[in-house]
């Protein structure tokens, strides 16, 4: 029997999908593995006997990514999952931003005891005039999931879009529609777009990069939409060029005191996945991780050890190990499994970064005796015995 722990509501539908060999657990304590989407995980304790933590979602800045790997623990995220529903949020944040929509529903409210309020409105409704997205500038940085389909919908929305990432993945180039202007300098995007959306992840090297430098090459009167993370942008420098007209209005969805109620921005409060349709992807896709990993060994969409998979064992036994991606693990391994007299018939190693992981099925069942000798091979972090 398996114990899970949700550290956030996860969608029923993907709950649905662990069988009755899972028991979902009150407290973190004896967890197997943990399914989270934005709680704050650093700092928390964890037990020894967490295997998996699965984010459902894109984001994993909430999760000591490090950490976990120094423990054995692989954390997985959801790629793609929650895409449109952010997609749709940022168009209507580049249409809040063009039109006074909002000031316009808040001024019909405030006159709503006004029995001629049709032709009120017909004298009002200058007040509330905008602009229009089509024939526009669009620039993206970051081409993953969110970032190709807010470039395709605006491309059918009549904007001119500029895309730039110099880390794009085959598959998010070949998605990209090729009305796509491929941007290789990202000044290129600040000097020449009327509205500029940012959908990279939080990570020390892109932490601030949408600094005051940056902001001052925009064009006077740019639009900046950011639905990725509040740190990703210096949220001074933005205020700043919102009071000096230099910036047309600021579009976040990461409220904080900085920015709320601050003249120029339109601030939701994270509610990019907040959608029925992204919660339950993520949380199906979530489960499949989770369960693909403790039945099986199985990881796909890892985010802190690298994509390792063998189907299901057929053998007679399976091993995993999580292991530092250093020279000479493979034959320490090896050497265990001869000295147990133990044939391995078949065997895959991956390595990402740092940290690397060794799927072995054998001829006979493994024993606790192997895992404590594999255990004591020094860069090991976690064996487990799948069968
Ligand atoms: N508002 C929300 O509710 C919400 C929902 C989902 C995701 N997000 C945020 O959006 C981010 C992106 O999500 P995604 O699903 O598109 O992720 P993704 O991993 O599919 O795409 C990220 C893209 O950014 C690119 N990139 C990385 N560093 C870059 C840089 N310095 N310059 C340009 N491009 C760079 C990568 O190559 C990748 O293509 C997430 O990390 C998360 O923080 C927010
Ligand atoms: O990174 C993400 O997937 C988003 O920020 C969504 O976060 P949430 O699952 O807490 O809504």
């Amino acid at each position: 029997m398996f114990q899970y722990h949700c550290l956030n509501p996860i969608a029923g539908v993907g709950l649905a999908n662990f069988n009755e060999n899972y028991q979902q657990t009150e407290s973190l304590e004896g967890a197997d593995a943990v399914l989270v989407r934005s709680a704050a995980m650093h700092g928390m304790e964890l037990p020894k006997s967490l295997l998996a933590v699965a984010r459902a979602g894109a984001g994993v800045n909430n999760i000591p990514l490090a950490d976990c790997a120094e423990q054995g623990i692989v954390v997985f995220n959801t790629p793609g999952a929650n895409a449109n529903g952010v997609k749709e949020l940022v168009l209507a944040g580049m249409l809040l931003a063009s039109r006074d929509i909002a000031g316009g529903i808040e001024w019909v409210k405030s006159d709503k005891e006004d029995g001629d309020i049709a032709k009120t409105a017909e004298k009002q409704k200058k007040k509330f005039a905008g602009c229009e997205i089509s024939g526009k500038k669009l620039g993206i940085i970051g081409l993953g999931a969110i970032g190709q389909l807010v470039a395709n919908a605006a491309t059918h929305l009549g904007m001119e879009v500029y895309g730039y990432d110099p880390y794009i993945s085959v598959d998010a180039a070949w998605n990209l529609s090729r009305d796509i202007h491929h941007i290789q300098n990202v000044e290129d995007i600040y000097r020449n777009c009327d509205y500029i959306t940012i959908h990279v992840p939080l990570l020390d090297s892109t932490k601030g990069m949408i600094n005051k430098a940056a902001i001052e090459e925009m064009k006077d009167g740019v639009v900046l939409l950011n639905y990725a993370r509040d740190l990703l942008v210096d949220e001074d420098a933005v205020l700043a060029a919102l009071k000096a007209g230099k910036m047309k209005k600021y579009v976040t969805d990461f409220a904080n005191p900085k920015v709320v109620g601050a003249e120029g921005t339109i601030v939701t409060p994270h509610l990019g996945a907040s959608t029925k349709e992204s919660e339950d992807n993520c949380a199906v896709m979530a489960v499949k991780e989770i369960r693909d990993f403790l039945e099986n060994g199985n990881i796909k969409n890892s985010v802190n050890f690298p994509n390792c998979s063998m189907g299901v064992c057929t053998g007679a036994g399976r091993v995993t190990i999580c292991h530092k991606n250093i020279p000479g693990m493979l034959g320490a391994f090896t050497t265990v499994m001869g000295n147990a007299d133990v044939n391995i018939s078949d065997m895959t190693n991956k390595g990402k970064g740092d940290y690397a992981y060794t799927m072995m099925d054998l001829e006979s069942e493994a024993t606790e005796e192997i895992v404590k000798a594999l255990e004591a091979v020094d860069g090991v972090l976690k064996v487990r015995i799948i069968k």
